[in-house]
């Protein structure tokens, strides 16, 4: 389906309640300043609550710069329309991880999306009453940086179904802690409960031996979303550092085939299969730290039951 007919598109209409009541948790992903590494966080708590066996959505609201395809290994995907509703990419068989970006109705990779908020919040309303994700544990949903319209339309839309909250993410450095702060603000204003903040970027460390020491070079600073955390009495979820292997994993991944007729969702090569992009996750030094933060997670979403 195109953008087009995706927009024009209207039979599948329903309300925002009816459409998301086979999904038990909503937890949206905000960060106010952009390239924290939100969508990287997003991609990583879908991997991580697929391998402790939840069924997960990913609904990327970042309009302008959808980064969650390419991360996912979807790129090149395309959704469908069946009488139920768009169906969403699924990244396996078992359809364990579901995913709905503006990145599938594009023509191709390099489009561009420039549209005015009324627009926007057209597109959010779509996502949200016509995609049919059938039974989730959870729907992540990644936003573009601050708080622009996608983020108003998005809890606006979701007022009536209530999500669980928000994760909040920053990287270490004062002028990304000040916009957290923001976001933070934000929530208070629009009564999104905030589950939990990660501190993305947390140092680097340097080889081997600094990583048995546990020695870590502080790029930018350390510390400051776990002390923002304890001064607003919020959870703090967990310092993620900065691992090189983690940006070949998700800005290089193998993509799971560009063809819609790759239903396997295979490359003949067998790489790009959605299990050896688990298989690959699990290597990363960072895949201990996200199961540590799913476990955090899923105890603070509402009633802690799943
Ligand atoms: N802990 C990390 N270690 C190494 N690289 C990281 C880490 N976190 C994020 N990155 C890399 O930083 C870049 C920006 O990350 P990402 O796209 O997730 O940020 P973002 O906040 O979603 O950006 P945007 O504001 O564009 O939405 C990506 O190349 C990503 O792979």
């Amino acid at each position: 389906m195109s953008l087009n007919e995706g927009i024009h598109s209207q039979k599948q209409h329903m309300d925002v309640g009816q459409r998301l009541r086979t999904i038990k948790h909503v937890v949206l992903i905000l960060s106010g300043k952009g390239g924290v590494g939100k969508s990287s966080v997003t991609a990583q708590l879908a991997l991580s609550l697929v391998q402790a066996n939840f069924k997960v959505g990913v609904l990327d609201i970042d309009l302008c710069g959808p980064s969650i395809p390419r991360m996912l290994g979807l790129d090149g995907k395309k959704i469908h329309q069946a009488s139920a509703g768009w169906v969403p990419v699924f990244a396996d068989e078992e359809q364990r991880l579901a995913c709905m970006s503006i990145g599938f109705l594009l023509p191709d990779k390099n489009s561009s999306v420039v549209w005015r908020g009324p627009k926007k919040n057209a597109m959010i309303k779509q996502f949200l009453t016509d995609v049919y994700w059938g039974e989730l544990d959870f729907l992540l949903i990644d936003t573009p940086p601050g708080t622009s319209d996608e983020h108003l339309s998005v809890l606006e839309y979701l007022q009536e179904w209530s999500p669980d909250g928000a994760v909040l993410v920053t990287t270490p450095q004062g002028v990304s802690l000040s916009d957290v702060r923001k976001e933070y603000n934000f929530c208070m204003k629009v009564g999104l409960n905030v589950l939990g903040i990660i501190e993305n970027m947390s140092g680097f460390q340097s080889n081997f031996v600094a990583s048995i020491l546990q020695e870590c070079t502080n790029v930018f600073s350390t510390g400051g979303g776990e002390a923002m955390a304890k001064e607003f009495n919020i959870n703090f979820l967990g310092k993620v550092p900065i691992d090189p292997s983690l940006t070949l994993f998700l800005d290089q991944a193998p993509q799971s085939g560009s063809s819609e007729k790759d239903s396997n969702n295979k490359s003949p090569d067998g790489q790009g299969s959605f299990e050896d992009m688990i298989r690959r996750y699990q290597e990363c030094k960072l895949s201990s730290i996200f199961s540590d933060i799913i476990g955090k997670l899923t105890s603070s979403t509402s009633n802690g039951s799943v």
